[in-house]
């Protein structure tokens, strides 16, 4: 056995064709598997050069703002996820900031070219030139997992939703549903808390938000019903954000799944309302869905079931995950600064004793809640539930003297403010008196966004919020259970292990 590749082992063997052959065969062969080797390695490196130049290419240009495309597809997405991993998502955005001395750099997030912007300037910037300078944009995973969002794009599915939204989510259509938050919230707190000496926070704070939301977006209150659908939730939630891999048993693949059979369970909840509704066994007002199902836009359209049913979805999932990460952060803060509690406390037990035995809080009991609702504003201060979002240039512009190229994403960060000496004077510390009389200046607090797309949901959230630290406070003291508890940011701010705590009951 000569060990040849058997067409040249074949040919030597042939009388015909001697000639064909090269001169010392045998010596050559290691000369022959060393080309093999480099014209290999040639194409490896010409290929990978290809990628790397045109990865670089699409961030060159005169005039682009400083900063680093990091890999081909990569790009700097692991660098921005990691300081997220280890508790401080802001280290990406400043690190950045001090290294190009700019408050706009360029890089590469999703497989996307990116410019960040940073600090108040940006944050008015982005959010004054909505749909003129720049648009809504989402990872492609998002419209995976949303299917009929494909059908109109998720930009226009956005429009439609913002349009409908303020409607059911504005503080007069909002105040009839305290005293349901706050039924609820007892019912939460009399099941997941009381006798127990020790809880785990965050997932009881989701089960909290995740309720209310079932029973006020689509009047599902039954616990086994709510929990029935809780976990296909938590699925989609953390198949969003991940990589977009559609093949068995990836998380992308089980958000597929789980968005379908929740659709599904909202088609035959909406189906039904629509009898309920024309048989009158339910009312136009009682929740969401009600509000959807008889609203039509302008030119006197209703939304189709389909729609609807999205619509329920993206309201279910935006709203459940960030309230509950405020949530919990307001325990970890209460347990970590006494002082502080004692004013909520103090507050919170003014209104109760103002109440009637059974009594359920009111619009003006949530109007007198000042004090807690500024130190929830300073919890979101320092954890933001949402960390910023995307947009998308419309068309080429300047910003702070820098080229912005039609196409580019923007990603504006709610850390490049909150964390910012510039804004917050010793921004580490928790002082929740920076919210009194006129507040933060404007474009700097931003946990809810800010301009035409800030977020829909931000009363709603301050009644949940509110609500849920009314009963809480009113029930118990508490102490951390790890002191030191990692904070991870994966993408919404967590406790590592959850927030343990040791309850303390305040004696009747
Ligand atoms: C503490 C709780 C919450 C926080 C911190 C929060 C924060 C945000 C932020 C930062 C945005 C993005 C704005 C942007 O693109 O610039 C947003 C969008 C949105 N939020 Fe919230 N949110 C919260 C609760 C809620 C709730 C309870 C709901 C529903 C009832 C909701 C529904 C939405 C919707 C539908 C959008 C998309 C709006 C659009 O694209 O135009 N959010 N939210």
């Amino acid at each position: 056995n000569t060990g040849l590749p058997l067409p040249i082992k074949s040919l030597k063997n042939s009388p015909f064709a001697t000639h064909l052959l090269p001169p010392k065969l045998t010596t050559m062969e290691p000369n022959f598997y060393l080309s093999l080797l480099l014209l290999f390695v040639s194409f490896v490196s010409i290929s990978l050069f290809v990628v790397f130049y045109k990865h670089r290419s699409s961030f060159s240009g005169p005039n682009l703002p400083p900063g680093d495309a990091g890999l081909p597809y990569v790009g700097e997405s692991l660098q921005f996820l990691s300081t997220g991993w280890k508790g401080h998502p802001e280290k990406f955005i400043f690190d950045r900031i001090s290294k190009y001395s700019s408050h706009v750099f360029k890089t590469s997030l999703l497989g996307e070219p990116a410019a960040v912007f940073c600090g108040a300037a940006g944050n008015r910037f982005l959010f004054s030139n909505e749909n003129k300078l720049v648009q809504a944009w989402w990872p492609n995973s998002v419209n995976k997992v949303f299917p009929s969002s494909l059908q109109t794009s998720s930009k226009e599915e956005a429009k439609k939703m913002r349009k409908m939204l303020p409607q059911f989510l504005k503080p007069e259509a909002l105040q009839r549903y305290i005293g349901i938050m706050d039924t609820i919230a007892q019912r939460h707190f009399d099941m997941g808390w009381e006798n127990k000496d020790e809880v785990v926070v965050f997932p009881l704070a989701k089960r909290y938000t995740f309720w209310l939301a079932c029973r006020l977006f689509i009047s599902v209150e039954d616990p086994n019903h709510v929990a029935r659908f809780a976990d296909p939730f938590n699925l989609i939630a953390s198949g969003i954000i991940s990589i977009p891999i559609d093949l068995p048993g990836t998380p992308f693949n089980r958000a597929i799944k789980a968005s379908n059979f929740i659709r599904k369970e909202l088609g035959a909840i909406i189906k039904q309302r629509k009898i309920d509704l024309a048989e009158g066994k339910a009312t136009p007002t009682q929740d969401i869905l009600s509000h959807m199902l008889l609203a039509t836009d302008e030119d006197g359209k209703h939304m189709n079931e389909l729609d609807i049913a999205d619509k329920i979805l993206g309201l279910l999932i935006g709203g459940h995950d960030t309230a509950s990460a405020a949530c919990t952060f307001i325990v970890k803060y209460l347990a970590e600064l006494p002082h502080i509690y004692n004013e909520v406390y103090k507050e919170q037990m003014e209104i109760a004793k103002s109440k009637a035995p059974g009594e359920l809080l009111n619009w003006d009991d949530i109007q007198k809640m000042k004090y807690s609702w500024n130190v929830a504003c300073e919890v979101m201060r320092l954890a933001p539930p949402l960390q910023g979002a995307f947009r998308e240039a419309m068309t080429d512009f300047i910003f702070n003297g820098f080229s912005i190229p039609k196409g580019w994403k923007i990603y504006w960060s709610a850390n490049s403010t909150h964390k910012s000496a510039d804004y917050f004077p010793q921004p580490e510390k928790f002082d929740p008196t920076r919210f009194e009389g006129s507040g933060p200046a404007p474009y700097t607090f931003v946990p809810f966004g800010g301009g035409p797309r800030m977020c829909p949901g931000k009363e709603y959230a301050r009644l949940e919020i509110l609500v849920f630290m009314h009963n809480l406070v009113k029930r118990f003291r508490w102490e951390k259970l790890i002191p030191d508890e990692k904070i991870v940011v994966d993408p919404m701010p967590m406790p590592a292990k959850g927030l343990p705590v040791r309850l303390h009951p305040h004696k009747a």
